[in-house]
């Protein structure tokens, strides 16, 4: 990373993107200081965090590794999620009630006395959110939070990423999937080599080819359909919900801006 300016507001979500190697995951990884910087400084709540307070910024912002092997420790579900708690003096009774609720809150109440080990990469994920979430962060991380998950799993995720949002909590996530950072964030990060190289809502960035290519990223197919078909689509899709609905918008047109041929026709 170098000369990297990066804020999370409270109540956005924010999406970094780029391609293999261009930082996100080194930058994700300095938010809670799991990595620290050799020099520059990190803020959290108005609050620069020095070496003797690094305990703060983790226990200010969540995060949700990609592996979430890393992350899961305990030999239940319900123990691990009440992990951190306990960690930090909360009585027992009152550690187990907040886990079971924060299991809940992720749909995942049914998984409290498997074993983390064995459960599939996507009740891992929502397992190691579960964690986090408990700990009430005011910003949780999500690096790579689709990797390794099933279409119905990835939307499960994306409601929770909206879910997370409305109480309040910042989310900052990684990922390759563009559709999913249209769908979630207010703010997209472009990275490229180690740099953030420029930023917008996902419209701005979306419907910035110069910027896109600088960082070898593909828009999302809603974008490039309403750029690449010539139809006459207003509003700048960057969602496919969107484009429906700027398509059903221009289909109410008056009929002589359509076009029609062949026999049928008057
Ligand atoms: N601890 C480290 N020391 C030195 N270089 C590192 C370290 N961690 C990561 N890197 C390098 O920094 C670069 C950025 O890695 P990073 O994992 O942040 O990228 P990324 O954008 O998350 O990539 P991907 O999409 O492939 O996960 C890579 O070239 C990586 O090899």
């Amino acid at each position: 990373m170098h000369e990297v300016d990066f804020q999370v507001y409270p109540d956005e979500v924010v999406a970094l993107v780029g391609g293999n190697g261009a930082g996100k995951s080194t930058l994700l990884e300095h938010l809670n200081a799991t990595l620290v910087p050799d020099d520059g400084e990190l803020v959290v709540d108005g609050t620069p965090i020095t070496d003797d307070d690094l305990a703060r910024a983790r226990s200010a912002v969540g995060f949700v590794f990609q592996d979430a092997d890393t992350q899961l420790v305990a030999p239940t579900v319900l123990d691990d999620v009440r992990f951190g708690l306990q960690n930090y003096g909360v009585p027992a009774e009152e550690a187990t009630e907040r886990a079971r609720e924060a299991l809940a809150t992720v749909d995942a109440s049914h998984l409290e006395d498997r074993i983390p080990h064995y459960l599939s990469g996507g009740e891992k994920r929502l397992v190691g959110l579960a964690g986090v979430l408990v700990l009430e962060p005011s910003v949780i991380v999500l690096d790579e939070p689709l990797a390794g998950l099933d279409p119905a799993r990835s939307r499960l995720v994306a409601d929770h990423v909206e879910r997370i949002h409305e109480e309040g909590i910042s989310v900052v996530l990684s990922t390759h999937d563009l559709e999913f950072a249209a769908a979630v964030a207010d703010r997209i990060c472009v990275m490229s080599d180690g740099d953030v190289v420029g930023q917008g809502t996902p419209r701005e960035v979306f419907y910035d080819p110069e910027l896109l290519d600088a960082a070898n990223l593909h828009p999302p197919s809603a974008v490039r359909v309403a750029r690449d078909t010539g139809l006459d689509v207003d509003g700048r899709p960057v969602t496919e919900a969107e484009l429906v609905q700027a398509l059903a918008g221009s289909q109410s047109e008056p009929p002589q801006t359509r076009r029609v041929d062949g026999p049928g026709a008057d």
